[in-house]
C-alpha cells in the first residue's frame, strides 16, 4: 500500500517567508435538536466545523475557524464565529424515529429548520494554511469558497456533504444530489483528501475520483475504507457502545488531519480518525476526550512515526498501530460515566 501524505497540489508558491499557519476549518457552527418520538431529547452545538475543531484542540493541533452564525447562537466557543445579526444561526433537528432519511442513515432523518448566511471567499483570511478542511453543513460553502481554500492551503480535505447536499424548500429535509451535478466537479482536481460516509458515496463515482485525489469512505461500526489511484485498503475500526452518531463523521476527519499534520501515513492517519469517530458515537453533543487518552494517543503516534522512520516494513502494518491504540481507548472508556441526555443546550457533563 503506498498510501503515504498527499504531495502539495495546489498552484506553485511564491518563496514564502512566512510559516504557514497549521489548519483552516471552514463551515458554520449550527444548533442540533434531537427529536425522538415527538419530543426534544437535547439541544446541542453542532455543524462539522464544531465537532472537528474539537478534536484539533484537544489534541493540540492550532487551527484557525470561519463559521457564521445568526443572533441567536447560544454557545460559548473557543474560536469565535463570524456573527451576521440579522440572521438567525443554521438549525437542524435530526428525527430519530422515522425511518429511512433522505441521505440513507437508517437511525436519522436531517432537517435542516433556519439557515444562515453562506461562507464567501473575503471571509476567508489571505494567509497561508498546511491544511484546508471544508466542511459544511447547511449549503454555506460556495463553490468559489471552495476556490479560495485551494489557493490558499497546501492541501485541502473536503467533507462531501459541503457539496452535495440540498435542502426540501417546503420542510428543509436533507437531499443529495450527484456531485457532478453539485456545482463544485470542476475544483475537485484540484483537492487532497474527499471523505464521505458510504451513503453519500453513492452519490460520487469512487473510480473516477480516486484518480483525482484520495477518497475516504467511512462505514459506521466497520471503520472506513480509502482510495487512491489504485491502492484500496480498508482500515479497521475501534469498538463503541453508539449512544447517538451525530458528528461521527466531523470527529473521523477531524482525527484523519490531525494523523496527517503529525506526518502519519493515510492509512495510520484514518486509524486516528476511526478512533475518534468511536469516541463520539459514544456522546450526545461534543465529546470531552479523556486527557489521559489524549496523551496515550500523542505518545503511541510519537512511538509510530519512529518506528515508521526506522523501518519502512512497519509502514504498511497499521494492524499493529491499531493494537496499541485499542488499550488507550479503552482506558478511556472505562474511567467514562454514561452521558447524560441534553436539555435547553447545557454542555454534556460525564
Ligand atoms: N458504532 C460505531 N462503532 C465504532 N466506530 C464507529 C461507529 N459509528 C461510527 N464510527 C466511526 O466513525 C466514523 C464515521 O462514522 P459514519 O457513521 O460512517 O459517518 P457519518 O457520521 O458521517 O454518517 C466511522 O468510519 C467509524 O470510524
Ligand atoms: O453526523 P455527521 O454526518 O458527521 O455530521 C452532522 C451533520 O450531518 C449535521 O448536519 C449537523 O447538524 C451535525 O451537527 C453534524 O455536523
Amino acid at each position: 500500500m503506498t498510501l503515504n501524505p498527499p504531495p502539495s497540489q495546489q498552484t506553485p508558491q511564491s518563496p514564502r517567508r512566512i510559516p504557514n499557519r497549521r489548519v483552516l476549518i471552514v463551515g458554520n457552527y449550527c444548533h442540533d435538536v434531537l427529536i425522538q418520538n415527538g419530543s426534544v431529547v437535547a439541544e446541542t452545538l453542532g455543524g462539522a466545523a464544531s465537532f472537528i475543531s474539537n478534536v484539533l484542540d484537544s489534541s493540540s493541533v492550532s487551527c484557525e475557524l470561519v463559521s457564521k452564525v445568526g443572533h441567536d447562537f447560544r454557545y460559548e466557543v473557543i474560536h469565535s464565529p463570524i456573527v451576521a445579526p440579522d440572521k438567525e444561526t443554521t438549525i437542524f433537528e435530526a428525527y430519530f424515529d422515522l425511518g429511512i432519511d433522505g441521505i440513507g442513515h437508517a437511525d436519522r432523518v436531517l432537517k435542516r429548520v433556519s439557515a444562515c448566511d453562506p461562507i464567501l471567499p473575503s471571509d476567508i483570511p489571505d494567509s497561508r494554511f498546511d491544511f484546508g478542511m471544508a466542511v459544511g453543513v447547511g449549503g454555506e460553502i460556495l463553490p468559489e469558497t471552495l476556490e479560495k481554500m485551494v489557493e490558499i492551503c497546501d492541501v485541502v480535505a473536503v467533507d462531501i456533504q459541503a457539496l452535495i447536499r440540498v435542502f426540501d424548500p417546503v420542510d428543509g429535509a436533507v437531499k443529495l444530489v450527484d456531485l457532478k451535478e453539485s456545482g463544485f466537479f470542476h475544483i475537485l482536481h484540484r483537492i487532497g483528501f474527499l471523505k464521505a460516509s458510504s451513503d453519500e458515496a453513492l452519490f460520487m463515482d469512487v473510480e473516477q475520483m480516486k484518480q483525482l485525489c484520495c477518497v475516504v469512505v467511512t462505514n459506521g461500526e466497520k471503520g472506513c475504507r480509502i482510495y487512491h489511484m489504485d491502492d484500496e485498503m480498508t482500515v479497521p475500526p475501534f469498538l463503541a457502545k453508539q449512544v447517538d452518531p451525530t458528528g461521527a463523521g466531523d470527529s473521523f476527519l477531524g482525527g484523519l488531519v490531525v494523523g496527517l499534520v503529525e506526518g502519519l501515513t493515510v492509512p495510520d492517519a484514518a486509524l486516528l480518525g476511526n478512533l475518534f469517530g468511536s469516541i463520539t458515537v459514544e456522546h450526545i453533543g461534543q465529546p470531552k476526550f479523556d486527557l489521559m487518552m489524549l496523551q496515550r494517543v500523542k505518545d503511541e503516534v510519537q512511538k509510530r512515526k519512529k518506528q515508521c522512520n526506522l523501518s519502512s516494513s512497519h509502514k504498511n502494518d497499521h494492524n499493529e498501530f491499531h493494537e496499541r491504540l485499542s488499550p488507550a481507548r479503552f482506558s478511556c472508556v472505562d474511567s467514562q460515566l454514561q452521558p447524560k441526555l441534553l436539555v435547553n443546550g447545557h454542555s454534556c457533563d460525564r
